[in-house]
């Protein structure tokens, strides 16, 4: 048995495949469709979408398989994101790489397999679109174009999966990410004991900035506190843009004193933003700011909910 290559971009390859938060997430419908669609198009009793990670395969969809995930080492996938092409082995057992690769035999004993690498924009292949047999066969040059056109669409899908977690305007997470990440690190914090704190921004007098600038100016507002969000919180810390001018942040490692340090650290930097950039108007904000309590917050929204109303009591106690 041959153990697949590792490819040469390998570690931004799963740095990418991490940034989509799609591993270990639920099946869905719109992935679930294209297997189902591929496995009647081309008679085939196994049809997968699967994403390699650093050490196994996993299944977003999975048609005819009972399993959610293979180790790596013994994937076919693991060899068809070696290359752009379509991967075959149109018979298993008549190929040194694969006679006596545990898939092969025993269960589910492949005998054909055809993989259609799944590229994302920035070139990382993120796994396949495949089809297995438990007979040999091959694929002529039309099931080929199919099986590719297929993939485009499974492509599309992921490329969905991110924008769907990220806000345009600031490519900061949004609401969703934010519950996807937010409660990942949470589960983290919880697991190896560490504290964790949540801080709940609002922008103030932002409709003003719209209101006398224009909304253009109001999203380079938005797109400013974004930026300095980022240069301000560690790349461990959750930031994310809920909606309008309400941000939230989820600091890992971090009780309520030293998140008020970096809250410090955040005022300073814009104190010196606003004198600089002289835009007629200065970008502030308030702050509710919650020490996490796994006895007192049952989950992420609860944190979010308390971290929301305590940032209501300061913005109208100031303003
Ligand atoms: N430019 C821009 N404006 C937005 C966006 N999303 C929401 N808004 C506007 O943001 C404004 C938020 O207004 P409010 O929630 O009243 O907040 P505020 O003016 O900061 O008032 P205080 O928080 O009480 O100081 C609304 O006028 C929205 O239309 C966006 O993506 N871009």
């Amino acid at each position: 048995m041959l153990i697949p290559e590792k490819p040469d971009n390998e570690v931004s390859r799963i740095d990418t495949l991490r940034s989509f938060n799609i591993l270990d997430t639920a099946p869905e419908e719109r992935f679930d469709r294209l297997t189902r669609l591929a496995k009647r198009i081309f008679d085939v009793p196994i049809a997968l979408v699967s994403l390699v990670d650093v050490n196994r395969q996993w299944f977003k969809s999975c048609m005819g398989l009972s399993v959610s995930e293979t180790p790596r080492e013994i994937s076919f996938c693991g060899h068809a994101i070696l290359s752009d092409e379509i991967f075959t082995v149109p018979d298993t057992l008549a190929d040194e790489r694969f006679f006596d690769n545990p898939l092969v035999t025993s269960d589910p004993h492949i005998r054909f397999y055809a993989g259609c690498p799944l590229t994302v924009p920035n070139g990382s292949k993120l796994g396949t679109l495949c089809l297995i047999d438990m007979t040999p066969r091959d694929l002529n040059e039309d099931d080929r174009k199919l099986l590719r056109d297929l993939a485009s669409m499974a492509e599309q899908e992921i490329a969905a999966v991110q924008m769907a977690t990220l806000d345009e305007l600031t490519l900061l997470s949004n609401r969703r990410g934010f519950e996807v990440l937010g409660q990942h690190a949470l589960n983290v914090c919880k697991r190896i004991n560490k504290p964790a704190s949540i801080l709940f921004f609002d922008l103030n007098k932002f409709k003003k900035i719209n209101d006398t600038y224009g909304h253009a100016e109001g999203d380079y507002a938005l797109k400013k506190f974004s930026e300095i969000l980022r240069l301000i919180f560690r790349d461990s810390d959750v930031i994310s843009r809920l909606g309008g001018d309400e941000f939230v942040i989820l600091l890992t490692n971090a009780n309520y004193e030293s998140s008020s340090e970096v809250i410090r650290r955040l005022r300073q930097k814009l104190d010196e933003y606003n004198k600089k950039a002289e835009r007629g108007y200065d970008i502030s904000f308030s702050v509710g700011q919650i020490e996490y309590d796994s006895e007192k917050h049952a989950s992420l929204a609860d944190l979010i909910q308390e971290a929301d109303a305590a940032m209501y009591v300061k913005k109208h106690t100031k303003h």
